[in-house]
């Protein structure tokens, strides 16, 4: 019997674009909006959540919980609003993200860690990766703590690190790439 594993998706797009100049989750690259290519990355989830705190038509919006925290309170908040265990976690920004990464990821989850994420020298790639639920509390402290860094919960969490490297040639040099200005973008 195949057992396909339900899967929850969450982009978050609570941040304020500054250095981009313009909502960049609204800006379009190739024909259609950035955070319509990230979500399109995630057709195979069982529900894709938008994280942010304003309306974005057309799409059901989830807000950030605790204020004030960045990523890592989008983080909190895709974990809470999920409804499966393990969510895929990415940046509006990302257009390169693809449902063949997402279903490799997928297939690193076990049962005793709590990410997949991609790491290069020792650095994590906080978005576009995997989180498994049970993360929610852990996080929450950190915010109440005031403890932001996202590298910091990596490095304190069991999890699996896949070779960024070897995981951009498979799925493409840019897959990792975060549009912090249009120019980013190739
Ligand atoms: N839900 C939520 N998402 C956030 C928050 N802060 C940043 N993000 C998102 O996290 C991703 C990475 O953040 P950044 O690249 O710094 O984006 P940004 O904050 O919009 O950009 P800058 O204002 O230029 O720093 C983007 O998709 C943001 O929309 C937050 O407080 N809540």
């Amino acid at each position: 019997m195949l057992v396909v594993m339900q899967w929850s998706g969450a982009v978050l797009a609570g941040g304020s674009s500054s250095r981009f100049g313009q909502d960049k989750a609204l800006y379009i690259y190739k024909g259609k909006p950035l955070i319509a290519w990230v979500l399109d990355s995630m057709a195979g989830a069982s529900e894709r959540l938008v994280i942010a705190n304003r309306p974005y038509p057309g799409l059901e919006v989830y807000p950030d919980l605790w204020r004030g925290g960045d990523t890592l309170s989008g983080l909190h908040a895709a974990l809470a609003h999920a409804q499966q265990d393990w969510v895929a976690v990415a940046g509006c920004d990302q257009p390169f993200l693809s449902r063949d990464f997402w279903c490799f990821m997928l297939e690193h989850t076990r049962a005793d860690i709590q990410a997949v994420v991609a790491v290069l020298n020792d650095l994590y790639e906080p978005l576009g990766a995997l989180y498994h639920k049970s993360l929610e509390g852990e996080v929450l402290r950190r915010l109440e703590t005031g403890n932001l860094k996202m590298q910091a919960l990596l490095h304190d969490i069991p999890l699996m690190a896949l070779d960024k490297r070897a995981l951009e040639a498979r799925f493409g040099s840019y897959l990792f790439l975060n549009a912090n200005r249009p120019q980013d973008l190739p």
